[in-house]
């Protein structure tokens, strides 16, 4: 086991399976990068709301990048792999081949994804049962979850893919039974998605309630009845077969996977901040926030006795830091809702071509642009008049409300690059606002927070971080390694490797801080003037409902 500082001598690869993308990393025992690929993944959206993927589009875009990573390294130096993906549902037969999810019987399309909304009407009845396990996911269960997903193939898919499905897998599990071949869940998946209970395990009768008794009848085989922490060691690790796919080597130690945001929670939350002039120093661990924001953004709180925080996931035990009580908050779209804002502008193309002159990013040019136009001001008080409410795909916290939409307010006939440009910075300062009311409400509950963790894709811009800060009024700490996911993945498969005693351990040796970006205080009665326009906004979108609902 490691002591000191010394030099590596030992690796571990970590696979992250986002929304868009496969990613892999091979990370050493200090938590320090050292390859990097990303690949691609296919997504599609047969009808509005339907969002599927493939198992095995993904498992192949697995072992491209992870053979990229490793290539030429002594491979009798990797200990360990780690897996980590969105929680997506994916559904298998009897012989582990894929089953349609879609009513064209494209049995390609074996996945239901995380953000897929089809399962409306199966969980306004999970939640009007009222059953206990409801109060484990902040008392209303989301549409993201799986049991609605399980109930909508029941009732849809009956005879292509239900009475057909013998294996229900999370996508991080089905990643480390592709690699292993063992069925075992991670306990992750299954307290966060499946309302499995650490303490209790599965509760018969609310699957009875719900129409899904077919799963009590054989002892929950197709979703899973052994259960292991994240991190812990699988079977005999790594098959031949999958180790030809991964070119690695046969039998490396597997750990038990967790969902993405967990992982990224992991990579950031257990880190060493002496020396940063952070409040946190002196404070519990549980004094801190993880955000991991991608496609969508997950808040993730710990706290040592469990925290019921209505609209807020959880409280979930040992689901991310083995002992920890666990909530979660989101946001279900964030990096998706700014790509979508800008990519849906006139001034798009124009914002492409000026960006590409200048071989930047569409986010560097709009944030540089900002700059130039924000004159003597701070760049935030460009949207005085302008004003969003980021649930464009619903409210996953802290309203718990899937029928909320996106509003607009302020809008005028330009449409050039300005307008743009105001346009992404309001809705950057949206999602900031809604990560604020998610701390308020945590708060509320009983956390004390005090510092942010962001790490994600979106944590790469300058923009939203520093949004981040302001309008909470919190310092963000980014971490040295900027694929901080990557690093939690590693982190579990280092736990498996049996190099580090414990997750804890491995979380304080391997996860670093970087950058520390501290609030501008001096902005605050600007922030808070248009934090109150933001919580108005949502109260006329129910006035107007409740009108148009109205007789
Ligand atoms: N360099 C960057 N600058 C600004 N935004 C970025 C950058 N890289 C990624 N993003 C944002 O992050 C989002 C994707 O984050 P990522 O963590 O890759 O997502 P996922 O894990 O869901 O696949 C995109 O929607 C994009 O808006
Ligand atoms: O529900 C979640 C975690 O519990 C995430 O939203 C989901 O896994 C997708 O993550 P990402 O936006 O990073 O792709």
């Amino acid at each position: 086991m490691f002591g000191g500082e010394q030099e590596p001598d030992n690796y571990y690869v970590g696979i992250d399976v986002g929304t868009g993308s496969v990613r892999a990393a091979v990370v050493d025992q200090r938590g320090v990068l050292v390859a990097y690929s990303e690949q691609p993944i296919k997504k599609w959206e047969p009808q509005f709301n339907h969002h599927e993927q493939s198992s095995e589009d993904i498992w192949a875009a697995c072992c491209v990048v992870t053979k990229k990573v490793v290539q030429g390294m002594d491979l009798s130096r990797i200990r360990g792999l780690g897996f980590d993906a969105t929680c997506s549902l994916v559904v298998l037969d009897k012989q582990f081949r894929p089953l349609p999810v879609n009513h064209e019987g494209d049995s390609r399309r074996n996945v239901i994804m995380w953000l897929d909304h089809r399962a409306v009407s199966q969980v306004h009845r999970i939640n009007e049962t009222k059953h206990s396990v409801l109060q484990y996911v902040g008392g209303v269960m989301s549409v993201e979850m799986q049991a609605p997903k399980l109930l909508w193939l029941k009732e849809n898919l009956k005879e292509t893919c239900w009475d057909k499905a013998r294996h229900f897998f999370d996508l991080p599990d089905f990643l480390s039974w592709k690699a292993t071949g063992v069925i075992a869940r991670s306990l992750c998946s299954l307290v966060c998605k499946w309302t499995y209970s650490a303490e209790k395990g599965w509760d018969d009768s609310f699957w009875k309630l719900i129409g899904l008794e077919d799963f009590v009848a054989d002892n929950y085989s197709k979703i899973g009845n052994q259960v292991l922490p994240p991190g812990a060691s699988l079977g005999s690790g790594l098959t031949p077969e999958a180790a030809k796919d991964l070119g690695l080597p046969t039998g490396i130690a597997v750990a038990a996977s967790l969902i993405d945001a967990h992982a990224g929670g992991l990579g950031v939350i257990g880190a060493d901040v002496r020396g940063n002039g952070l409040i946190c120093e002196g404070q519990p661990v549980t004094s801190r926030l993880a955000i991991i924001c991608g496609t969508s953004s997950c808040h993730m709180g710990i706290s040592k006795d469990p925290i019921f925080v209505p609209g807020i996931w959880g409280p979930y035990f040992s689901a991310m830091v083995p002992g920890f009580w666990l909530n979660e908050g989101g946001q279900s779209v964030t990096g998706k809702l700014i790509d979508h804002m800008v990519q849906g502008h006139a001034a798009f193309p124009e914002l492409q071509a000026k960006a590409t002159a200048r071989c930047q990013s569409v986010y560097a040019y709009l944030n540089s642009h900002l700059d130039l136009i924000k004159k003597a001001q701070p760049v935030g008080f460009l949207t005085v008049d302008l004003h969003v409410w980021p649930d464009f795909h619903g409210n996953r916290s802290p309203l718990a409300d899937l029928t909320l939409k996106g509003m607009v307010t302020g809008l005028k006939l330009s449409q050039d690059l300005d307008d743009l440009a105001i346009l992404y910075l309001a809705t950057v300062q949206a999602i900031a606002f809604g990560t604020r009311f998610i701390i308020e409400a945590m708060e509320a509950a009983g956390h004390s927070i005090s510092t942010l963790f962001l790490c994600g894709g979106l944590s790469k811009n300058p923009l939203f971080v520093q949004m981040h800060a302001d309008i909470t009024g919190m310092p963000v700490v980014l971490s040295k390694e900027v694929e901080s996911v990557l690093v939690g993945a590693a982190i579990l498969g280092a736990c498996a490797s049996g190099d580090f005693p414990s997750v804890q351990e491995a979380m304080a040796r391997m996860s670093k801080v970087g950058k520390v970006v501290f609030p501008r205080h001096e902005d605050k009665k600007y922030y808070d003037k248009k934090y109150q326009v933001f919580l108005k906004l949502v109260e006329h979108q129910k006035e107007y409902s409740a009108i148009m609902n109205g007789d």
